[in-house]
């Protein structure tokens, strides 16, 4: 089987630097790649990201400003906003070797164009192997080497397998994958439940209104993935009720939190406190798409009317409680 010794991760923010090191502890040789020139500069100098302070990097990782290092790794680890995949991978399509795994590990939807990272980068980078690396996992875990498991997928059994080999350690266990919607499509929704569960904490409605708003949460993930051709196991899987369970319950997500903050009645302006929450993009994205395929999503919905001003978070809780009663499904 192939097999990915020279591994380069897009990206020296928190999970770029989880990743490069979890690559690190695996025994690849690691490159990290970094756009912005003060965050580079802290990484070359501190050794540690300005987004995850006190982890020290491995000393082995190669910190770089120049794309060209990076692309010359056998699989790239692309760990960049979801709303600037495209343009990185414009940038490195001409630089890498054809069939080259790049895998996303962004989590949402591109604005606009309603396309998922792997169709991004099928688009961007034709020569490439697409594939994605989701599931429960926080950045501040995964750098200290607590115990954590995701999944990879690709297209290519052989290929999804061989990217988890490459990014097993001790402590971080990658399960693969064939079903790349699904895995993807996981990750970018669950973000968008974790703000309407953050809401729920931040508004304190309870222990029971969080199980609900998790729970009907998980149904919408899995009405939408029916849609989008996700494979059931894999919404029951890590990537979909895995990682929602984990950013429905904790502020240790930046979604939660900023959910949280929210409910609180800060502004929509400030309650990220300059964190990226991905469900915020995602939120409108996922409504469209839930739209135009008829997928009933009513909590989502409600999160995409808050955040766009529409609608405020006693009146969507109201709303949400007073819709007709139904038969569960
Ligand atoms: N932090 C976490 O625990 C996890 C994050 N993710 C996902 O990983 C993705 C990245 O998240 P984080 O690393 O946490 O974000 P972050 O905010 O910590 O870092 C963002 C990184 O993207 C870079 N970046 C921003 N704009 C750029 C551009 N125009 N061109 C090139 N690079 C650019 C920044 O310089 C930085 O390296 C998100 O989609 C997130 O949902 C997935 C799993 C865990
Ligand atoms: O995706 C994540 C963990 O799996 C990180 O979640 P947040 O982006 O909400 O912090």
């Amino acid at each position: 089987m192939t097999s990915f010794n020279k591994i380069a991760v897009l990206g020296g923010g928190a999970w770029g630097t989880a990743l490069a090191q979890t690559a690190a502890r695996a025994g690849r040789s690691v490159t990290l790649w970094e756009h912005d020139p003060a965050n580079a500069q802290h990484l070359s100098d501190k050794r540690e990201s300005v987004y995850l302070p006190g982890v020290t990097l491995e000393p082995s990782i190669v910190v770089t400003r120049d794309l060209a290092d990076a692309a010359r790794a056998d699989a790239l680890l692309l760990v960049v906003p979801a709303q600037v995949m495209r343009p990185v991978v414009t940038s490195l399509a001409p630089l890498i070797a054809a069939r080259t795994p790049l895998v996303a590990c962004a989590k949402g939807i591109e604005h606009g164009t309603h396309r998922f990272m792997t169709e991004i980068i099928a688009e961007c980078a034709p020569a490439a192997i697409p594939a994605i690396l989701s599931g429960p996992s926080f950045a501040a875990d995964v750098a200290r080497g607590l115990p954590t498991a995701v999944t990879i997928a690709a297209a290519d059994a052989a290929v999804a397998q061989a990217l988890a080999q490459a990014m097993n350690s001790g402590s971080f266990r990658p399960y693969h994958s064939t079903d790349v919607r699904g895995v993807e499509l996981g990750g970018a929704t669950k973000n968008v439940m974790a703000i309407a569960a953050g809401i729920v904490e931040g508004r304190k409605l309870g222990a029971s209104a969080l199980a609900a708003m998790t729970t009907r949460g998980f149904v919408e993930l899995v009405r939408f993935g029916k849609a989008y051709g996700a494979r059931i196991e894999t919404m029951h899987g890590l990537s979909g009720l895995g990682d929602l369970t984990m950013c429905c319950s904790t502020p240790q997500s930046r979604n939660f939190s900023f959910g949280m903050a929210l409910g609180r009645g800060e502004s929509i302006d400030t309650a990220a406190h300059g964190k990226l929450a991905e469900g915020y993009y995602t939120a409108p994205v996922l409504l469209e798409m839930a739209q135009a395929k008829h997928v009933d999503m009513p909590i989502s919905t409600a999160v995409a009317a808050i955040l766009a001003g529409k609608l405020d978070v006693d009146k969507a809780i109201e709303g949400l409680l007073t819709r007709p009663l139904k038969a569960e499904e």
